[in-house]
């Protein structure tokens, strides 16, 4: 894969063997290769049960491919690391310890020589940067379902992970939680130059936040489809987000494959598909596009790595 990734997934698969070990395994995905930059945000989209949380749970190495490889920094992955920090829907957070214990705890399992001083300001500095300076102090039980989510952020961000793998993070939160705590990420991601892998149902949240969008058919027998580059500038606002010219073209791109390519392209790849080299496409961003005028195709990009 190119040179320059932090993430380089090479060829995996995953299959499950039938039940009572009788029959056909399954093939959830197969053939998937993808490289993610260094600082880059990177969003998977795909319907229920093409794999997304399974290629997830392969790069935090709590799962394994039955075939292929990862590399992350130079290195395969063979298990679970303090390199790479996942943060789940829900928030698993320690209920016995306050805010400040459960980001402390995690410091100190990345650090564990550090002095309890540095331990609590590493804590405390990760606190304050997703909002919760003052809170150090309470349990889980009294915070809201925001709020946890937040702690669940500091804690995953204060062992400076390589890399930040996110399933779903905010779909369990109402509207304007969410909305905020996509700002918080966001701007925390770009002010740390945070690679992050997220997972997502929502087409405008990885709209606003993402770099480059994985497409994945429909299982099983799913495959990335495309990978769609952001158009959208990277200092986007999400109050005008939908003013910018490429914005309808890119939200119509993912929604038509969503509704229909998802199916159609794991039936029938579309021609000289190469699972290698996925088509890179940039919705909207064609040189001919007149700012107010959204052209509503996307155009495929000679990008194509
Ligand atoms: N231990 C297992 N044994 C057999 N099949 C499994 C196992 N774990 C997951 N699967 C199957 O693998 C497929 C992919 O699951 P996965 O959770 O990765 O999908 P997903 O795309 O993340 O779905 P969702 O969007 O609903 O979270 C599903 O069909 C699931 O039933």
């Amino acid at each position: 894969m190119t040179d320059g990734n932090i993430i380089s997934i090479e060829g995996i698969a995953r299959r499950y063997p039938a039940p009572g070990g009788k029959g056909k395994s399954t093939t959830i995905f197969e053939n998937l290769w993808l490289g993610v930059r260094r600082g880059e945000f990177v969003c998977t989209i795909g319907h229920s049960g093409c794999g997304k949380t399974t290629v997830l749970n392969i790069l935090a190495g709590l799962d394994a491919p039955s075939e292929g490889t990862v590399i992350v920094d130079g290195q395969a992955i063979d298990g679970p690391s303090l390199d790479r920090a996942v943060i789940f829907q829900s928030h698993a957070l320690l209920p016995w310890l306050s805010v400040q214990g459960n980001v402390a705890f995690a410091v100190r399992s990345r650090w564990p020589d550090w002095s309890a001083a540095r331990i609590e300001e590493q804590a405390r500095r990760f606190i304050a940067l997703v909002g919760l300076a003052g809170s150090e102090r309470k349990r889980p039980a009294e915070l809201s379902g925001g709020m946890k989510q937040r702690v669940g952020i500091a804690r995953a961000l204060s062992i400076e992970p390589k890399i930040l793998l996110m399933d779903e993070p905010f779909s369990a939160l109402d509207a304007l939680t969410r909305g905020t705590l996509q700002d918080e990420a966001r701007r925390i991601c770009m002010e740390t130059g945070q690679t992050t892998y997220m997972i997502t149902h929502d087409i405008d949240e990885a709209i606003y936040l993402a770099d480059r969008i994985v497409l994945m058919t429909n299982g099983p027998g799913a495959r990335v489809a495309e990978i769609v580059e952001n158009p959208l500038p990277r200092d986007r606002a999400r109050t005008d987000l939908y003013r910018h010219p490429s914005y309808y073209p890119l939200r119509n791109h993912l929604i038509e494959f969503l509704v229909t390519r998802s199916r159609t392209l794991r039936d029938a790849p579309a021609d000289g598909w190469d699972p290698r080299h996925p088509p890179v496409v940039r919705p909207g961003a064609h040189p001919e596009l007149v700012p107010g005028e959204p052209s509503l195709h996307s155009v495929p990009n000679a990008l194509s790595a």
